[in-house]
């Protein structure tokens, strides 16, 4: 057996990884963990902040090492930010772990965050702006994952039962 996290999620953002993640750590009887909110304690600032004041490139060497310190250090579920596979290191990490790919189409998305203002990257046309992000980004989600796993009309704790059975894994 491989240490480290027993489930790590990728996905783009609102497919689910930190509601679902914080569900399966509960069925696990495990601890949850979101890098995202390791580098904001960190930091001492919001991520809409650092991406403002020192620009995305920045903000990716930074989940790289909080990738890497969560890898080592956790031993339950682990959520990422929806961009980290974009970094080449950090995918280079991510090998040897369980990672389940949190999946949703176009409409799902724009039910899910498309109006929602908290995630810019999607404000002004939704639609195209969620399938220039999937274009770049959906080869390597699947490159990173064991599994994938459609949230589509499903509910998070459908979602957190479909990821058990995809990695054998059992409730505690
Ligand atoms: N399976 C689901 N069905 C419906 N809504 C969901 C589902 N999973 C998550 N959501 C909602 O979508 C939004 C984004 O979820 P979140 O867990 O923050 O996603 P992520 O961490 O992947 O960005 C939240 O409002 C959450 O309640
Ligand atoms: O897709 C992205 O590039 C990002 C997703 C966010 O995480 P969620 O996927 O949890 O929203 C967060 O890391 C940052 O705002 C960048
Ligand atoms: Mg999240």
């Amino acid at each position: 057996m491989s240490s480290g996290p027993l489930v790590v999620l990728v996905g783009p953002m609102g497919s689910g990884k930190s509601t679902v993640g914080a569900l399966l750590a509960e069925r696990l009887g495990a601890s949850y963990r979101d890098t995202d909110a390791d580098i904001v304690a960190a930091e001492g600032r919001a991520i809409s902040d650092i991406f403002i004041e020192d620009g995305e490139p920045h903000f990716r060497a930074l989940e790289r090492e909080a990738v890497r310190v969560a890898l080592a250090e956790h031993t339950g579920v682990l959520a990422l930010g929806g961009g980290a596979i974009l970094d080449e290191g950090t995918r280079a990490l991510l090998a040897p772990h369980p990672v389940v790919y949190l999946s949703m189409d176009v409409e799902e998305a724009v039910k899910r965050v498309g109006l929602n203002t908290a995630r810019p990257l999607l404000a002004v046309n939704p639609r195209r702006q969620w399938r220039e992000l999937m274009d770049a980004r959906r080869h390597l989600y699947t490159e990173v994952a064991r599994a994938v796993v459609a949230t589509d009309e499903r509910t998070p704790e459908e979602v957190a039962q479909a990821v058990l059975d995809a990695l054998e894994l059992k409730d505690a």
